[in-house]
């Protein structure tokens, strides 16, 4: 979190958002204001359906809110299209299944002509099946070929929606090495999660329940991490 001078990487005000509409509409984020500066690991923490997915999507810019607003770099997020700026891992993972894992991986970087990380693939134990067909892999796999994907760029801004959902505890453990050394090279991570053991990582907990950002749990989290 930034304080109220410093230039805020996300900035969010007074966001609110309804899902479907007339009789169907459901309001799941409820004016919603937070600010989130470089370089820190963000956890958005709260029970199932609290709203933390639509939360990501809105940050990342796939989709717009119904009233409020969310900026990245100053610009509204839907206009940030460069996976350089804002980069998404979503729950679903949506690889591209005859792709190879290291395909998708490396896929935002050969659509730029930009260089890839080179040891993303080992940092998130994917080098072993680095050249199967993603739709040939397990979930947790997949999930880590979507994570590696999201931070391949080194973007601004990384979104991940749930990243140690699919994950046993030794690669929850690779999982959050990579995240904060994506932090430590500059990268804001956001990652919507009910895992404590990433919860206790993030250097901001920002607690949603029931589409509100609770205040007093807003900014705590644990100490910043240097490593
Ligand atoms: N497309 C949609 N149309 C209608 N309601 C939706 C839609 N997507 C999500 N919702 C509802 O919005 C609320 C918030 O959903 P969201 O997926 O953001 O929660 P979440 O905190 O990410 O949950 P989980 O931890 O289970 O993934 C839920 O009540 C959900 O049923």
């Amino acid at each position: 979190m930034t304080g109220d001078s410093s230039p805020a990487l996300v900035d969010v005000q007074a966001l609110t958002h309804t899902h479907g509409r007339g009789a169907a509409a459901v309001t799941v984020l409820h004016e919603i204001t937070v600010r989130i500066g470089g370089g820190v690991l963000v956890a958005l923490a709260g029970r199932s359906g609290s709203g933390k997915s639509t939360l990501c999507h809105l940050v990342a810019g796939v989709m717009a809110p119904t009233a409020g607003r969310v900026r990245v770099k100053g610009e509204p997020a839907t206009a940030v299209r460069d996976w350089a700026g804002v980069a998404l891992a979503p729950q679903r993972l949506a690889l591209v299944g005859e792709l190879t894992v290291a395909e998708n991986v490396h896929l935002p970087a050969l659509l730029r002509g930009a260089p890839v990380h080179p040891d993303l693939l080992a940092r998130m134990d994917l080098e072993r099946i680095a050249r199967r067909p993603a739709r040939e892999t397990s979930l947790g796999e997949q999930q880590r070929t979507a994570l590696a994907r999201a931070l391949v760029l080194a973007p601004d801004l990384a979104v991940l929606d749930e990243p140690t959902a699919h994950q046993d505890d030794g690669h929850v453990e690779q999982v959050v090495a990579a995240l904060r050394e994506a932090v430590r090279r500059g990268t804001t991570v956001l990652v919507a999660t009910h895992d404590a053991r990433l919860i206790e990582v993030a250097d901001t907990v920002l607690n949603l329940h029931s589409g509100r950002l609770v205040p007093d749990a807003v900014g705590q989290g644990a100490a910043r991490h240097d490593d």
